[in-house]
């Protein structure tokens, strides 16, 4: 049976062929000889292995045939209407790059395409193209890494970014990486290792070819199908679905690569971090289908995101909803230690014990959120407001009181507490030891415990036992988690090869304070890397997005200043801002654009608002609906087809959308007292975490930014 390898441009099919395209594959790979199918050669084409197939009797399909490895393949690339199907047909070449030793489709005679001309200036360096300033040669360009000659003359004659975006769009594939890189300032060296590009002295013939489309950086434009049912999800998948299929080299060895220990992925927004990590789940999966996998992340939101993903990438993978069962267990972080809390009964009293240092029956029910401010105001405390607020206690009780399973005021005069900006004095450790005592107290009675005890408890119970529910831990969001559910994480699995896989972006860090790993048994040394291309936000809006940041002090999990060095592969049109004056101009503004994109085709589901919070959010909703939008507030479930979403910029974490307005607004009068009250160490990292929500925010738009702001 022919083996079909799918070319991306091939992947993007014009939606009223869909059907038909998927009938004519599915056939083909079954048998080419099959009648009607129309496999034909043709006359005078630059490349005798090119063929068309009769996909209905307008389209045709542009494929072509290689013979090696004992049986027939088929690379498809493209699919078009008749009359151009042919001319394409006679022009296309597919051979062997001999400075790369990648498989290129090459046009006899490429359609000329007019450079935007370097803008009039008189500053002679910024007159000069973008690669000049960059010190790219074009003898580089095509002697060390392969790019066509034309491709090179263009690129080299491009006065800027944008005009790189442009052509590297026109040339997706390993092509347009490369360009995108080069653009972005990367060494020439460093594209060929990170790239693996190698000369070869390989011929154009079938099994040269053959060989290839199966090197690292083809698998970012040609992608062997394995089956019928993988067939109709790349023509389903379209655009959207490339991420399942056509992966960059770098991401293909995060996927596959077996580390020695912990392994830290960083990477900005949009960078391809979840599907590494869903990948790696499957590669896991596959490589060992009795391994327990945990795949988690901050929300049950987010876990149920990563599961859908998971059954898009590959619904063979099994996915359990049991902890310690083989197949992979998608959950999120507190969900995870509610289900050890769960399965261990009654069997609970001892990591009580050890977390809480007193004796406390199996859970009743999760600790009121607002616990915290009730102790302060019950109790007589003579603490500054900067000490006796939530934040600071939740915040010390999370990162100093917990992890080092302090139980009493001794304990506590003695901890160390690394990384808390606020210094104790005794007298105020024995005052702020107060507050806690009441607050478990508290607890004690409720029946209760918050988030963060859970996760204490649950890695006690874990790290006590002989057995560990996982063979291999997969985090997503990890800049969000907090210290105990770090050892939940680190009790979860022994240390072993491939235990934890960690991706993270501390730029996105909107929950909690910062943590370093390796405070809590999570030694990174060595194993972390970064991912700079950004596949989903247009370059203009990821310029936008990261100039909210600017002048940020970022640490990552490693407490090493974060970098900031991302490229996106894509361009667009430039953010547009709205300055306005009043509630109701803002919900006009959101409205205007909102009704502007759906009239002009955009579907419902692909446009987004994204605000400050739940009170704002459900205004917008009405606002929409009156105005004949059908839209909906989105929480807990997932977005539904056919309404605008309306979400908050929390909630907005981990999605994506074609179209965003953002109306970020002002913090609340009750915010700002709040935020006042801090300790400047403890207020500056609220700040940070605010800037970081509207970059969380910003880049949830694929292809169109709208930000709205009062006055
Ligand atoms: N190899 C690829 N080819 C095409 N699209 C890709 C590829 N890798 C990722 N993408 C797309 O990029 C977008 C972002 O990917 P992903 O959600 O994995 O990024 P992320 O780093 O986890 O982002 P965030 O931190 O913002 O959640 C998705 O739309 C995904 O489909």
């Amino acid at each position: 049976m022919p083996t079909i390898i799918m070319g991306k441009l091939a992947s993007k099919i014009d939606g009223s062929v869909r059907g038909k395209a998927m009938s004519f594959l599915q056939k083909l790979g079954a048998d080419d000889t099959a009648p009607g199918l129309h496999i034909e050669p043709i006359q005078h084409s630059a490349d005798p292995r090119v063929r068309t197939g009769r996909v209905d009797e307008f389209w045709r399909a542009v494929m072509f045939r290689l013979d090696g490895d004992g049986d027939t393949h088929y690379v498809i690339h493209g699919i078009w209407p008749h009359d151009d199907a042919i001319t394409t047909a006679q022009r296309v070449r597919l051979k062997v790059n001999p400075i790369n030793g990648l498989p290129q489709v090459e046009e006899i005679e490429p359609a000329f395409v007019a450079m935007t001309p370097p803008p009039a200036t008189t500053d002679p360096e910024s007159a000069k193209p973008l690669f000049a300033r960059l010190g790219h040669e074009h003898a580089d360009l095509v002697d060390k890494l392969g790019l066509p000659e034309d491709v090179a003359t263009q690129a080299a004659a491009a006065a800027d970014e944008d005009a790189i975006l442009t052509l590297a769009e026109r040339h997706d594939g390993w092509i347009g990486t490369i360009l995108v890189d080069l653009a972005a300032g990367d060494d020439i060296d460093a594209i060929v290792q990170r790239m693996q590009l190698e000369k070869t002295s390989s011929s154009d013939d079938d099994a040269d070819v053959l060989q290839s489309l199966k090197r690292p950086a083809a698998a970012l434009q040609f992608a062997f199908i394995d089956g019928q049912e993988e067939l109709r999800r790349v023509i389903e998948g379209g655009d959207f679905g490339a991420w399942r299929i056509f992966l960059h080299p770098e991401q293909r060895r995060y996927i596959d690569r077996p580390y020695n220990g912990p392994f830290r992925l960083a990477g900005g927004a949009g960078t391809g971090k979840t599907v590494v990590l869903v990948h790696r789940a499957r590669a896991l999966a596959q490589r060992d289908p009795a391994a327990r996998i945990v795949l988690t992340t901050f929300t049950t939101n987010l876990a149920d995101a990563l599961g859908d993903s998971l059954t898009q990438l590959d619904p063979r993978v099994p996915q359990t909803k049991t902890l310690g069962q083989p197949g992979v267990y998608v959950i999120g972080v507190d969900a995870l230690a509610a289900a050890v809390l769960r399965t261990a009964g009654n069997g609970l009293a001892p990591a009580m014990r050890d977390v809480l240092g007193e004796e406390r029956a199996a859970p009743l029910s999760r600790t009121a959120p607002n616990l915290w401010r009730e102790v302060v105001e019950s109790t007589g405390t003579s603490l500054p407001p900067e000490i006796a607020n939530e934040t600071f206690l939740a915040t010390e009780y999370a990162h100093v009181v917990l992890p080092n399973k302090v139980h009493d005021e001794t304990g506590y005069l003695r901890v160390r507490r690394p990384g808390r900006g606020v210094a104790l004095d005794r007298a105020r450790r024995r005052a702020v030891w107060a507050l806690i005592d009441s607050y478990r107290a508290r607890c004690r009675i409720d029946g209760s415990l918050d988030f963060t005890e859970a996760a204490a408890v649950a890695a006690s119970h874990l790290a006590a036992g002989e057995d560990r529910p996982a063979d291999h831990v997969l985090v997503d969001e990890g800049q969000d988690l907090s210290p105990t559910h770090w050892l939940l994480l680190r009790a979860a699995v022994e240390e072993r090869p491939d235990d934890l896989f960690i991706a993270e972006d501390s730029h996105q860090r909107i929950y909690g304070s910062r943590v370093v790993l390796g405070r809590y048994g999570i030694a990174i040394v060595g194993r972390s890397q970064r991912l700079t291309l950004n596949y989903r936000t247009t370059a203009q809006n990821l310029r936008y997005a990261m100039s909210v940041l600017d002048n940020g002090q970022y640490v990552d999990l490693q407490d090493e200043p974060e970098s900031t060095g991302y490229r996106s592969a894509r361009s667009g049109p430039a953010p547009t801002e709205v300055i306005v004056d009043s509630l109701s101009d803002e919900l006009q503004a959101i409205v205007h654009h909102v009704r502007s994109w759906l009239g002009a085709g955009d579907a419902h589901e692909t446009v987004a608002v994204l605000v400050h919070d739940r009170f704002h959010r459900d205004r917008v909703v009405t606002a929409l609906t009156e105005q004949g939008v059908d839209a909906r507030a989105v929480d807990r479930d997932r977005p539904s087809p056919g309404r605008v979403p309306v979400l908050t910029m929390h909630r907005a974490k981990g999605t994506e959308f074609s179209k965003v307005v953002l109306a970020a607004g002002k913090p609340s009068p009750a915010e700002l007292e709040r935020l006042a009250m801090l300790d400047p160490a403890e207020r500056a990292d609220a700040e940070l975490r605010g800037r970081s929500l509207r970059y969380v925010a910003a880049t949830r738009a694929r292809d169109q930014l709208v930000v709205v702001q009062r006055n």
